[in-house]
């Protein structure tokens, strides 16, 4: 094992269809000594770790995988959540919010207190909401809490470009951007295939409104296409949370779409970054055209919507329990009626 893997942990949360996905691919490419596997299911955990291990023993690739507290997770170099409810076919990413929300809280508390050093990844979903209330409940500083966001998405519109313009994926730039979610948009204007842009490159009269609209629904619908048939979505968002990993501990600072918190739009939404040891090492500034720049201000639009209406909640349950308490105390003095 090279130098740079010693001593370096990852710690999943979660070890169910992508968690084990991410360990996996973890195991196959090793970047890391170990990785810290944490799920309440016990015996599903146990049973992903043994067969996890059968597969770092051929190769004796250095990378062991154990089961370990959300105490051990939080002395990790990266702390990956993959914990929580899935999308029924048909359900929307958002319909999770409430459930994984609170899986969340349950995670960050039991974590307390976190290496200041570690980079929080999350990828379950909503995973835009998730980052920004992952930001608060961490502690940690701002720019050590990312989420997978959409950098999927941008792997899903370079593969159907590679299709239609015959060309290797890699050989494609191009970024989906906003939420990992309905009202994510496609950066159309600066899509280049080495360094032509899209609409010179494809064969002529094919860059037309009806192409973009198809690829933008190919895009938007790609994971509902799958979990309607297989129930899940894991070796695509797998091997992006592993390469992200890799970027992390590497110092790597490949330009990503990763979601992260956006000060002007006050909410967190995939725009590209540089990617290194510290998390977002900066942002990367992206021309958009004025169609673009309205599609990414509607995005934050709607999600700041959802995040008002969380901490709406969450106020009203404070007030109503402070309400209860002095309710109470009232009572315990006398003074109540
Ligand atoms: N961001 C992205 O691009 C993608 C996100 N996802 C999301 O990832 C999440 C996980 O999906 P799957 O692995 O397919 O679901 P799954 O149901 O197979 O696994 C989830 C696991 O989380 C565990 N869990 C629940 N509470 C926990 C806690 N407090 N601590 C640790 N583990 C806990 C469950 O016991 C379960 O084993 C979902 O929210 C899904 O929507 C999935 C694919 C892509
Ligand atoms: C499930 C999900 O978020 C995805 O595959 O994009």
């Amino acid at each position: 094992m090279d130098e740079q893997k010693l001593n370096r942990t990852i710690a999943i949360f979660g070890c169910g269809e992508v968690g084990a996905t991410l360990a996996y691919t973890l195991v196959l490419n090793p970047i890391c000594n170990e990785v810290i596997l944490v799920d309440p299911k016990t015996d599903l955990l146990e049973a992903q770790v043994r067969d996890l291990n059968d597969a770092t023993f051929r190769g004796n690739n250095g990378t062991r995988v154990r089961a370990g507290t959300p105490r051990d997770a939080a002395q990790a170099d990266i702390i990956v959540i993959t914990a929580g409810a899935k999308q029924k076919p048909g359900e929307s990413r958002l319909s999770l919010l409430s459930r994984n929300l609170n899986i969340l809280r349950t995670i960050f508390s039991a974590m307390q207190p976190i290496n200041p050093h570690a980079i929080a990844l999350l990828v379950a979903n909503p995973v835009d909401i998730l980052t920004y209330f992952a930001r608060k409940l961490s502690g940690l500083p701002e720019s050590q809490v990312l989420g997978t966001g959409t950098t999927l998405d941008s792997a899903r519109l370079r593969g159907v470009l590679a299709q239609r313009a015959e060309v290797a994926p890699n050989s494609i730039d191009a970024y989906v951007l906003g939420e990992h979610g309905d009202s994510q948009f496609i950066a159309w204007s600066s899509i280049t295939i080495g360094t032509t842009p899209l609409e010179q490159a494809l064969p002529e009269g094919h860059f037309t409104p009806n192409f973009k609209q198809e690829i933008a629904e190919h895009t938007r619908g790609a994971a509902a296409a799958i979990i309607a048939s297989k129930g899940c979505t894991a070796y695509g968002i797998g091997n992006i949370a592993a390469s992200i990993c890799k970027y992390i501990l590497y110092d790597v600072r490949c330009v990503r779409p990763l979601s992260y918190y956006q000060p002007d739009l006050e909410c967190c939404l995939s725009m590209p970054a540089v990617i290194g040891r510290k998390g977002i090492v900066r942002a990367m500034p992206m021309r958009l055209d004025e169609g673009e720049r309205r599609e990414l201000e509607a995005c934050a639009g709607h999600l700041r919507g959802v995040i008002d209406g969380v901490e709406m909640e969450l106020k009203a349950k404070v007030e109503l329990q402070s309400a209860l308490e002095k309710e109470t105390v009232r009572g315990g003095d006398g003074s109540g009626s």
